[in-house]
């Protein structure tokens, strides 16, 4: 519980200390002190709980926990309200706004504490089912559903940020031959080392691998020159090829891998579709030209 997070949004910066410092043995803590930086902030790097004050200067605390409610990637950041406004009907509308607690002013330090370790604990938990139901059985890297999502958030983040963006779809070379000949369990144990093998490579926290389909696999890099993308496209076969696996059906003698890669400069966008459809067709181009290469599609 000590790695998670709390953003505490409040103008009062008497309020503000004294919310961090109770919290501070719970949790990591950051302060805002109004609505819009908060949002700002959860867009950026998402805390696992807000402590959202109900009157401030601007956005009030009832319009954030709306907004987020209806911004897909903070709509499961969990809001408690911290507020002296503890009528029925102010109540009410913490709940209806989207809000899991309510903790009245004053507070009580115990009480917070409490409250915040058992959303935190929560929090956590749903994380982590989360993960599992986002893992490949086979593989052990993140599948096909949680491409789905995370590829949406991404491309909204790089175009709210004007990052440039590199995708890459992988396809293993020759797999049904080697299937054919060394049987459907050795095949599993190639996707397996292919999967590590790829998520080995990428080394900055925020690239990610997929298993996008049965042979194919995903690799997203955010905020990425070119030559960054180019040079990890071509790193990714190599290291593929140097694992030395025996594939008698292929003109290469071992497993390798083709490399589609769409890149997004800073200024160009485009949907999900559109992203893989382009990876798609280098990686045609890819298979067509050889295989066990990258080839990229810029337009
Ligand atoms: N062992 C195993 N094989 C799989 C799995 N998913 C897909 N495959 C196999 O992957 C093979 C894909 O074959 P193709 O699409 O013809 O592609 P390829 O033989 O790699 O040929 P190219 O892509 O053109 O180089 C098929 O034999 C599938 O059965 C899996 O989970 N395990």
């Amino acid at each position: 519980m000590g790695d998670c997070w709390v953003l505490v949004v409040d103008d009062s910066s008497l309020m503000r200390q004294l919310l961090v410092s109770c919290l501070r043995s719970v949790c990591k803590v950051t302060a805002v002190e109004c609505a819009e930086e908060a949002i700002r902030v959860c867009q950026d790097s998402q805390p696992d709980l807000v402590l959202m004050d109900w009157i401030l200067e601007g956005m009030s605390g009832i319009e954030a926990c709306q907004t987020m409610q209806n911004i897909s990637e903070l709509s499961e950041i969990p809001v408690i309200f911290v507020t002296s406004n503890t009528s029925e009907a102010n109540q009410e509308l913490c709940w209806s706004s989207g809000a899991v607690d309510f903790v009245p002013k004053p507070i009580v330090p115990k009480t917070l504490q409490n409250r915040v370790k058992t959303h935190l604990k929560y929090k956590l938990q749903t994380d982590l089912l989360k993960k599992y139901s986002f893992v490949d059985g086979l593989t052990g890297i993140y599948n096909r559903r949680f491409f789905d999502m995370e590829i949406v958030r991404l491309l909204k983040q790089t175009t709210r940020l004007q990052q440039p963006f590199a995708a890459m779809m992988i396809d293993i070379d020759f797999f049904k031959k080697y299937n054919d000949e060394y049987g459907h369990l050795q095949g599993d144990d190639v996707l397996k080392q292919v999967a590590i093998t790829l998520k080995n490579q990428i080394k900055r926290p925020i690239d990610t691998v997929f298993r996008y389909g049965g042979e194919e696999f995903i690799v997203l890099l955010p905020n990425t020159s070119q030559d960054g993308a180019k040079s990890i496209a071509n790193q990714l076969v190599s290291a593929i090829k140097n694992l030395s696996i025996i594939n008698i059906g292929s003109p290469m003698e071992v497993v390798t891998v083709s490399v589609g890669m769409t890149f997004l400069a800073e200024s160009q966008r485009c949907d999900t579709k559109q992203l893989l459809s382009r990876a798609d067709a280098a990686l045609y181009n890819a298979k067509e030209t050889g295989r066990n290469k990258f080839s990229i599609l810029n337009e």
